[in-house]
């Protein structure tokens, strides 16, 4: 076993560089907003969320240090700070929406000491892989934050589906990061190049193509996570997303992994955190998506920039694509430019996303109506007692 010395040095070089981002992403601060790579999104950054209101004093915020959440857990995260060290800190302030959440990628501010240490507060997101709560609820999941970028990552032991592949492409785009699909197992499949030549031309993405049994295409998979940088891995559970991160960990740090912790508890596995990997970057797994939740329409139109680019050469602005003359969509469904399965999928993530933020509207509107009712309620009971 490694001892936590040299973890901790392990992690602090690594550190040091991702210390270095965050002091820029705290000068541009709350409200800047973000390019995508490539020019293709450009997504306003969520503000700084404080927490710990009553729990956090003043005095405690001017001592607080900044971290990098590691890993995140019901009730509190694991934080790795400016010293290498990884401690815990209590979610003080139970939150409404789950997006609020702190979670793994997060930059926070820690406040307390060894007696006991919460999260004060959140830095503005760069960048955030969600997804929508199973269940189909309107809420969203925080699944990473501030990641460079996203490998939506697809084994070759089963012929892929073009569908799910570009489900998870618009979680990819969502997010605000760059994204590729990393299509693992190729010993499994003689042809994976065919595979990715199809998914290059049918979906119009980046497409590497990887073994962790034989190596093909570690290096260009490594390269992805260059150092100061995040890759987040998103894909159906089996992908083989685990096995990339160990193997891109190298053997080195999958040993280094089981950080002590203030001198005690060990991380029991290193999967749902954010990994060290040898060139200063950091990977972070995500739970295996079945029903990815399309967030946003950022995030579609990245992903299907054909169809985006032919819809907004519709003569009419809100075209539905179905009767209207002069609607480009179907003149290149008609000229076999655009494929009907193309099309399809979209119409069917494009019909999910409205749904979904209908609903989400609605939940706020129901949130905020009960906040209202509660505020003044608590005003009333406020004017009773001051009448008294
Ligand atoms: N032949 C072959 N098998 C692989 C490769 N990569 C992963 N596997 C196997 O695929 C299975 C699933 O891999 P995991 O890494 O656990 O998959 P995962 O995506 O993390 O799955 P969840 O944790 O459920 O989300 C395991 O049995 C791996 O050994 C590969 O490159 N080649
Ligand atoms: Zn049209």
């Amino acid at each position: 076993m490694v001892s936590g010395q040299r973890c901790s040095l392990v992690l602090r070089g690594a550190l040091q560089r991702v210390h270095a981002a965050s002091v820029g992403a705290r000068v541009v601060d709350v409200t800047t907003s973000w390019s995508g790579a490539g020019g293709r999104k450009s997504l306003a950054c969520a503000g700084r969320r404080s927490y710990g209101h009553g729990v956090v004093t003043e005095g405690d915020r001017a001592t607080a240090w900044s971290g990098r959440v590691v890993r995140g857990d019901r009730g509190h995260v694991r934080v790795l700070g400016p010293d290498g060290r990884v401690v815990t800190a209590r979610i003080a302030v139970p939150v409404s929406d789950p997006l609020e959440a702190p979670c793994v990628g997060d930059w926070v501010t820690v406040a307390g000491d060894a007696g006991e240490r919460v999260v004060a507060e959140v830095l503005p997101r760069r960048t955030l892989v969600e997804r929508a709560e199973p269940g189909r609820s309107s809420r969203h999941q925080p699944l990473a934050a501030n990641v460079d970028t996203v490998a939506v990552v697809v084994g070759l032991d089963q012929m892929p589906s073009l569908e799910k592949v570009e489900r998870l492409l618009v979680v990819g785009w969502s997010s605000g990061a760059s994204v590729h699909v990393v299509l693992t197992k190729s010993d499994l499949a003689a042809d994976a190049a065919d595979v990715a030549e199809d998914i290059t031309t049918q979906l119009g993405a980046d497409v590497l193509v990887c073994s962790t049994r034989t190596g093909e295409g570690i290096a260009e998979v490594a390269a992805l996570v260059p150092a100061g940088t995040t890759l987040a891995l998103v894909g159906a559970s089996g992908a083989g997303k685990s096995t990339l991160v160990n193997t891109l960990a190298g053997e080195e740090v999958v040993e280094t992994s089981p950080i002590r912790a203030d001198g005690r508890g060990r991380h029991t596995t290193v999967r749902r955190e954010l990994v060290p990997v040898p060139g200063g970057g950091w990977v972070v797994d995500t739970p295996g998506l079945r029903g990815v939740g399309v967030t946003g329409p950022d995030g579609l139109e990245a992903a299907f920039t054909d169809v985006a680019d032919l819809a907004a050469s519709c003569r009419f602005r809100d075209c539905s694509h179905q009767v209207e003359p002069g609607c480009a969509v179907r003149a290149a469904l008609d000229d076999g430019s655009l494929s009907l399965r193309r099309y399809e999928s979209w119409r069917t993530l494009q019909r999910e996303g409205l749904w979904l933020r209908r609903r989400a509207d609605r939940r706020l509107a129901a949130e905020e109506g009960r906040r209202v009712r509660q505020s003044t309620r608590a005003q009333r009971r406020l004017r009773r007692e001051r009448g008294r």
